[in-house]
């Protein structure tokens, strides 16, 4: 059965990159993986001086207005970069808090989709045949979560 998964207060919230698990990402602590994601769009970029407002914003809401807003400069290599490092991110996140680790270990082999209306690269968007890369990512750091535990145990 397909998990469908988008607001942090809706089942499966804890899927959501808006829900309040911090992360290090290279020696910096990140409230949310929507700040880190939203401030990797500028690194490098002339409006990389938004980055440290981004981190700051006080809700992952703040922080992806901030990113989306459409006058400033993205990196250049965004589009080529922006999968992996949503990768590494929410690798990360279910690294860390073993509590929703094992809510991901539990859903199994079932597909997990973001169910947002209005995305259609990250989520299935309102016609759900969108790309859905944020639910292939967790499909795929479960995998490799499963494959480590299985291995080594070091997250034990
Ligand atoms: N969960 C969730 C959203 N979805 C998230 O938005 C991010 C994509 O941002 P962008 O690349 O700037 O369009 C990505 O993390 C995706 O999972 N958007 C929302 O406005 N509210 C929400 O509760």
């Amino acid at each position: 059965m397909t998990i469908y998964f988008y607001k942090v207060w809706q089942p499966y919230g804890c899927f959501s990159n808006f829900s309040p698990h911090g992360i290090h990402m290279q020696g910096t602590y990140w409230p949310t993986v929507e700040h880190y994601y939203q401030a990797q769009k500028f690194v490098g970029s002339t409006d990389a001086a938004i980055i440290p407002l981004i981190h700051a914003a006080a809700t992952p809401e703040e922080a992806a207005a901030l990113g989306r807003c459409s006058t400033r400069q993205l990196r250049r290599d965004w589009d080529l970069v922006k999968t992996e490092i949503m990768r590494e991110a929410v690798l990360k996140k279910f690294i860390t808090h073993t509590d929703i680790r094992e809510v991901l270990l539990k859903t199994g082999d079932e597909i997990l989709v973001e169910n947002s209306p209005t995305d259609s690269f990250w989520g299935c968007g309102a016609n759900r045949a969108g790309l859905n890369h944020l639910g292939k990512t967790l499909m795929s750091v479960r995998e490799e979560i499963r494959n480590l535990l299985s291995l080594t145990g070091i997250y034990e």
